[in-house]
């Protein structure tokens, strides 16, 4: 099982997500409480050891913003989410980072589709911490898929017998408020994803 970790804004809780055994870690560069700087998000990404992949987290910006502070910000990946066309993905593939594409379930499933790398099928509103029906997804994703939306340490194992994902990814679910993060829910999201696939992790690069 992938697990990611998104919406990271101080470094105790990068520690505690790469301790916890995250194997990705978002920082979000787009218009939210959990916005950070591309300055912010390079400080917060250096100190990430490079089995950890670092996501930079947009929706809606035009290529070359988000080429411009992917740059600055040093990651090692690029999530476009939302309505980005096709053309957004390609114009991105010369970065050399892993892209990752994600959107509500009503968008097309098959991981690749857009080039992109990976793929995350998401609630209709990214971050908003709302569960909806995981299991009306289960056997439509292709390839290497992450679900998210309203996954919490509470939840995870019952959303991952549902949707049967490759992977999880959360953001509001270890936090104590919006934009909050906690390092114990860390730690426990993780253990909960991991012990519910049998313990192993997936992996990728
Ligand atoms: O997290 C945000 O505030 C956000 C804002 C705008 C676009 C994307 C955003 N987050 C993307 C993520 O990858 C979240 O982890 C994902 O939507 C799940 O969020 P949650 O339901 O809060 O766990």
């Amino acid at each position: 099982m992938y697990v990611k970790i998104c919406g990271l804004r101080e470094p105790e809780h990068v520690t505690a997500a790469v301790e916890a055994g995250a194997d990705a870690i978002g920082f979000v560069l787009t218009r939210s409480s959990r916005r950070v700087t591309p300055e912010r998000a390079r400080e917060l990404a250096s100190a990430v050891p490079s089995h950890v992949l670092t996501v930079a987290v947009f929706a809606g910006e035009a290529p070359e913003e988000v080429r411009a502070a992917a740059l600055e910000a040093g990651v090692r990946a690029v999530q476009l989410h939302g309505d980005h066309p096709h053309e957004d993905f390609t114009a991105l593939k010369d970065l050399g980072v892993t892209l990752i594409r994600a959107g509500a379930a009503s968008t097309d499933l098959r991981c690749g589709a857009f080039d992109e790398d990976l793929l995350i099928v998401d609630a209709p509103k990214p971050g908003s911490g709302e569960p909806w029906d995981w299991a009306a997804v289960r056997g439509r994703p292709e390839g290497r898929w992450m679900l998210a939306g309203g996954l919490d340490p509470s939840n995870v194992a019952e959303a991952i017998a549902a949707a049967g994902p490759w992977g999880v990814d959360v953001s509001s679910g270890v936090e104590t408020a919006p934009g909050v993060k906690d390092s114990g829910l860390i730690g426990d999201f993780v253990a909960a994803a991991r012990s519910a696939s049998g313990g192993s992790p997936s992996s990728y690069r």
